[in-house]
C-alpha cells in the first residue's frame, strides 16, 4: 500500500462501501427498536412500520406500482434462485428455462444443477461485444418455456441488455420474465410499471447498502412458490424473521440512489471515460464489452499479452483495488466465463482488468489510477521485451 495516501477503491461491482448515513439509519434497529415485525406490541409495531417504509422507498426506486410487489431476501443470489425455481414449480405444462451464457453464477450454477436433473435449459450466446443474440433468444422461447432469465447489466463488462424488449417477447410466448438487476439497480433508471418484467432481483450491497439483504420484485398476480418455507413473513412468500436493520438499510440506500441517480450517472460516466482514455493512451489495450451500451461506472480493459492478475496484484500493492472480472472467480484460475462466451482470444482475455467506480470515486483518484496503471504496464512491457531480447540473443 502506498504510504502517503488513502487506498483507492475501484471494485464497486464486487461491493460498495455502506453509506455512513445508511449505517446511521440502521443502528437503532439493533438496540432501541429491536422488535420482531410479527410481534403484536409496540416494539413489533415499530419494526413493522420500518419495514413498510423501506418497502415503499425500494418500490419508488424500481418504479413499481405496489409496495407488496417487493419480497425481501438475503440478497441477489437468493432472489435469483427463488425466481427461477418458483417459475418451474408454478408454470403448468412448462418446464424449460431460457437464459444467457454471461449470467452471474447465481443463475448459471442453478441452471447447471437443473440441467443435471433433466430440466431443459437453453443458454443464449453473446457476440464479441457481449451483446445478446436476439434472434436466438426469440427462437428459444416456446410453449414449454417456464421462464426466461436475463441480467439487466453484466457485472464484468457493464454491458446492458434490452430487457424490456426481451420481457415483451417472453410475455407473448406465455412465459415469465426475470431479470437479475443486481448491477443495474441504482445505476440505471428503472420503471417497472411500463414493462412486462415479472420478476427482478437486487442486492443492497451493490448500492451502498449492507451485505446480506436484497429483494425480489414480484409483479402483482405472478404465481409464486416460496424458496424458504416456515412462518408467514413477507405475505407467506419468504419465511424467517425479517432482517430489520438490513431491510431498513436497503430502504435508505434506495432513497439515496433514487435522489442521486441521474447526476451521479453523468459524473461517474465522465470519470470512467477519463480513466479509460487515460489508460488506452498507452496503447496495446482494448475495452471489452458493448461500449455504446453499458453501465456508466464500469470499464473492462484487456492489456494484450500481459497477465491481468499481475497488473491487479501490482495495483493492489500500490493501494488501488481492482478486480480481474468476477470476484467469485478470482483465485479459481478459471478464466472468466463472460469473456470466454464473448470469444475473447486467450492472449487478450488473460490481460483483462475490471475497474468499477461509484458515487464515492473522485477525479483525483481516477487520475492517480491512470498514472499507476500506466507506470505498471510500461514496466511490465519493458521487462517482457527485455526477456524476449535475452531469449533471442
Ligand atoms: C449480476 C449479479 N447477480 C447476483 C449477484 C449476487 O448477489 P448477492 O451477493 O447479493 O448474493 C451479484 C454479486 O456479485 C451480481 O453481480
Ligand atoms: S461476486 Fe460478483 S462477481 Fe461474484
Amino acid at each position: 500500500m502506498s504510504e502517503n495516501r488513502a487506498p483507492i477503491y475501484l471494485d464497486n461491482n464486487a461491493t460498495t462501501r455502506t453509506d455512513p448515513s445508511v449505517v446511521q439509519t440502521m443502528l437503532p434497529f439493533f438496540t432501541e427498536q429491536f422488535g420482531n415485525a410479527s410481534s403484536a406490541h409496540a416494539f413489533g409495531n415499530e419494526a413493522a412500520i420500518a419495514v413498510r417504509q423501506a418497502r415503499r422507498s425500494l418500490s419508488g426506486l424500481l418504479g413499481s406500482a405496489y409496495d407488496h410487489e417487493i419480497v425481501f431476501t438475503s440478497g441477489g443470489t437468493e432472489a435469483n434462485n427463488a425466481a427461477i425455481l418458483s417459475a418451474l414449480a408454478t408454470q403448468e405444462g412448462r418446464d424449460e428455462v431460457v437464459t444467457t451464457s454471461v449470467e452471474h453464477s447465481a443463475v448459471l450454477a442453478l441452471t447447471e444443477q437443473l440441467a443435471a436433473r433433466g430440466v431443459k435449459t437453453r443458454i443464449i450466446a453473446v457476440d464479441a461485444c457481449g451483446r445478446l443474440d436476439i434472434e436466438a433468444f426469440r427462437c428459444a422461447l416456446g410453449p414449454r418455456t417456464a421462464i426466461a432469465s436475463v441480467m439487466w447489466a453484466n457485472n464484468e463488462t457493464g454491458t446492458i441488455f434490452p430487457v424490456k424488449c426481451l420481457a415483451g417477447w417472453t410475455r407473448e410466448a406465455g412465459a415469465l420474465f426475470h431479470t437479475d438487476a443486481v448491477q443495474a439497480i441504482g445505476k440505471v433508471r428503472l420503471n417497472l410499471k411500463d414493462s412486462t418484467i415479472d420478476m427482478l432481483s437486487l442486492s443492497a450491497h451493490k448500492l451502498h447498502g449492507p451485505k446480506g439483504v436484497g429483494a425480489l420484485y414480484l409483479r402483482k398476480g405472478t404465481k409464486f412458490q416460496p424458496l424458504i418455507c416456515g412462518g408467514s413473513q413477507e405475505r407467506g412468500r419468504r419465511a424467517g424473521t425479517e432482517n430489520i436493520p438490513g431491510i431498513v438499510g436497503l430502504g435508505k440506500a434506495a432513497e439515496l440512489a433514487a435522489e442521486r441517480l441521474e447526476p451521479e450517472r453523468i459524473r461517474i460516466g465522465a470519470l470512467r471515460d477519463r480513466l479509460e482514455q487515460g489508460i488506452l493512451r498507452n496503447g496495446e489495450c482494448v475495452v471489452l464489452g458493448d461500449i455504446r451500451n453499458r453501465l456508466a461506472n464500469t470499464t473492462n480493459i484487456a492489456f494484450d499479452h500481459l497477465e491481468g492478475e499481475a497488473i491487479a496484484h501490482r495495483l493492489n500493492r500500490a493501494g488501488i483495488a481492482v478486480s480481474l472480472g468476477s470476484a467469485c472467480r478470482s483465485g479459481s484460475m478459471q478464466p472468466s466465463h463472460v469473456l470466454r462466451a464473448m470469444q475473447v482470444p486467450a492472449w487478450r482475455m488473460h490481460g483483462a482488468v475490471r475497474f468499477s467506480l461509484s458515487r464515492e470515486t473522485s477525479l483525483a483518484e481516477v487520475d492517480e489510477a491512470v498514472c499507476a496503471v500506466s507506470d505498471i504496464v510500461t514496466r511490465m512491457r519493458a521487462s517482457s521485451r527485455a526477456t524476449v531480447r535475452e531469449q533471442t540473443s
